[in-house]
């Protein structure tokens, strides 16, 4: 704040003025001693004082003017000050146009900024010249700074600077740091009394820093924003430098706000591994789809399985959700389901599955769903994206859907309402736009009856109905399937094995508990193991031990080349057998066997059951 400064000198020499004739010396006041004549005093003012007469000749013109303009002894007494002294032409012109007096005029000098007042000097009626008085805006400063409203002004500043959580840095207009904050020294690791007083050049020359705002700022005289690595902190700062102008639209100031962008740059930095790596995923599951889908194409000569397969290619072109597919086990849901999506118009989008029974239950909401950071013990660090979220415009197959947890079906219907569901733990709701394809080998309407499956979610699912017969149902397909695995194994482990047509309409008789994953299987082991080119005999002889009664285990005859694992392999294939003779699921087979469910499934899955 710049005080305003009377000119105390001012009535005593109107009145003089006004009372002589024109501009005459002064005369003594007879207050004063002799000596000391009012132009005396006005020699001596600290500011400076100019007067004129009404056409702008100087009549009066102090020593500390002459000084602060740097006039030397030039006596400009009796000069116009339009031609001496230009740059006070409009204040005076207006003074005396206006007749009014006229303070805190600024103008600039080459050197100072000079804060002026102009007085018009009245004689009766008329304006019959102008005095001027002023100081250096700096000076005015200076005495402001010692007043007690700056000092609790600069207080107030000092508090609010000091108590920013942002870095602040304040710069003059040419670019020396004047004051920097505390946040400001522990966020670029350096100490307030090292930069300020210093000039952001010779700050940028001294490798302090790789570059500033402020330099950007007084180049282009308009705010400016950088993000800035500070390598001493290993912070990442977004500085935003703005220009803070005086009254003439001069840049007076540089104010820079600093903000700590570290915690966001590192979430920026999970989140695009994140991205990236469910796009790897993404691809890899379409490519994985597609490979699968190339090898694994749908053989059939049934009429039956011809029909639901013209049936799942219209659903597919329909672009159909809601799919239920129904068959016993390795009867080839799987393979229907991914046929129907690769068909559809989602093919060039994931194809994401879930074993809804090899999962245990407190594992399967965060697969499903994913979880949050910290949303239970044991979360990894940055959370997880669920199968929802990778299956985000194509198919979500959930298979064994029979053995989803009740409190589970429930999120999955109202995922399937609204299409939004919230990761474990989080507070977002996220939006997936995927169609389901659910497939069970359990009667859904029975678990309904027993109230371990949703009557109302069974209906949302099975908005269409594929049901897969057994492969014993289709016997007609199974001359197709062996010619298809034979061509296939052979090709994979490079041999030339056959079957003949009687093996082929023996292998037709068998029940295929395990459909057409048994069948599968055979021909591989055929291929793989039989010693002679001809499966016919491989074939027949292990028939019987396929379809066992009870288990029997084939112990090795001698204590010499005894191989252990192949040994609890084929034990282990026969419990299971066994246990899928006496139970209608994989829970009832967990209980008969001793092992948890998803153990049965895996163990089912290996051995091709
Ligand atoms: N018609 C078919 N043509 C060729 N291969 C088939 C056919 N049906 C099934 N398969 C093959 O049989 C194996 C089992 O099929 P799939 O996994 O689709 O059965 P599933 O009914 O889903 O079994 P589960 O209920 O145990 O999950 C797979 O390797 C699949 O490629």
């Amino acid at each position: 704040m710049i005080p305003e400064v009377r000119p105390l000198f001012f009535h005593s020499t109107r009145r003089k003025l006004s009372r002589n004739k024109r501009y005459e010396q002064a005369k003594p006041m007879n207050s004063l001693p002799q000596i000391i004549n009012e132009k005396e005093i006005i020699e001596h003012f600290s500011s400076g004082i100019i007067a004129t007469d009404a056409d702008g000749i100087i009549t009066h013109i102090n020593r500390r003017c002459k000084e602060k303009l740097n006039i030397g002894g030039n006596d400009l007494t009796g000069k116009s000050i339009f031609q001496v002294l230009p740059l006070f032409q409009p204040i005076v012109k207006a003074c005396l146009k206006q007749g009014v007096s006229l303070t805190n005029q600024t103008i600039k000098t080459n050197h100072d900024q000079l804060v002026i007042h102009a007085n018009p000097i009245r004689h009766r009626q008329s304006i019959i010249g102008v005095v001027l008085n002023f100081q250096i805006a700096e000076t005015l400063e200076i005495f402001a700074r010692k007043s007690a409203s700056y000092k609790k002004l600069n207080r107030q500043l000092e508090t609010i600077i000091g108590a920013s959580s942002d870095g602040i840095w304040v710069c003059d207009s040419r670019g020396n740091v004047v004051t920097i904050n505390g946040a400001s020294e522990k966020l670029n690791g350096i100490k307030a009394e090292d930069v300020i007083g210093k000039n952001v050049a010779e700050l940028l020359e001294n490798k302090n820093f790789d570059q500033l705002v402020t330099t950007k700022v007084l180049a282009s005289g308009s705010q400016e924003t950088i993000v800035q690595q500070i390598k001493k902190t290993n912070r990442v700062l977004l500085c935003t430098g703005t220009p803070a102008r005086d009254e003439n639209g001069d840049i007076a100031l540089i104010v820079v706000n600093e903000r700590d962008m570290t915690e966001l740059e590192n979430l920026r930095d999970q989140f695009e591994q994140h991205k990236k790596l469910t796009e790897k995923f993404k691809e890899e599951l379409s490519e994985q789809t597609r490979r699968e889908l190339q090898d694994n194409a749908i053989i059939t000569e049934s009429t039956l399985m011809k029909q639901i397969l013209v049936k799942s290619l219209k659903l597919a072109h329909i672009g159909a959700s809601n799919i239920l597919i129904l068959g016993a086990s390795g009867t080839g849901k799987g393979l229907l389901a991914k046929s129907i999506h690769q068909n559809s118009i989602r093919r060039n989008n994931p194809f994401v599955e879930i074993n809804c029974a090899a999962i245990p239950e407190n594992l399967l909401e965060a697969e499903l769903f994913g979880f949050e950071k910290g949303a239970f013990s044991g979360a990894a660090e940055i959370g997880k994206v669920g199968l929802f979220e990778l299956a985000q415009g194509g198919t979500l197959f959930l298979d064994e859907i029979g053995d989803m947890p009740l409190n589970l079906q429930t999120k999955l219907l109202k995922y399937l309402d609204d299409k939004k569901f919230r990761r474990l733990g989080g507070t977002k709701s996220i939006h997936v736009e995927c169609a389901t394809i659910s497939a069970t080998n359990r009667d859904l309407p029975e678990l309904v009856e027993q109230n371990l499956f949703r009557e109302d979610l069974y209906y949302r699912l099975s908005s269409f109905k594929l049901e897969i017969p057994s492969l014993c149902e289709r016997k007609d397909d199974i001359p197709g399937l062996v010619r298809f695995y034979l061509q296939k194994y052979n090709k994979k482990y490079n041999r030339s094995k056959w079957i003949s047509h009687n093996a082929v309409k023996q292998l037709t008789n068998y029940s295929f508990p395990g459909n057409v994953r048994e069948l599968k299987n055979i021909i591989e082991n055929g291929v793989v193991l039989s010693e002679d080119d001809n499966l016919d005999s491989y074939l027949t002889s292990t028939e019987d031990s396929k379809d066992p009664q009870l288990p029997s285990f084939n112990l090795p005859q001698s204590l010499h080349n005894i191989d252990l694992p192949a040994t609890l392999d084929q034990v282990e294939r026969q419990l299971l057998l066994t246990a899928r003779k006496h139970c209608k699921t994989t829970r009832e087979m967990s209980a008969f066997l001793n092992i948890n469910q998803s153990t049965v499934v895996r163990k089912l899955q290996k051995h091709g059951l």
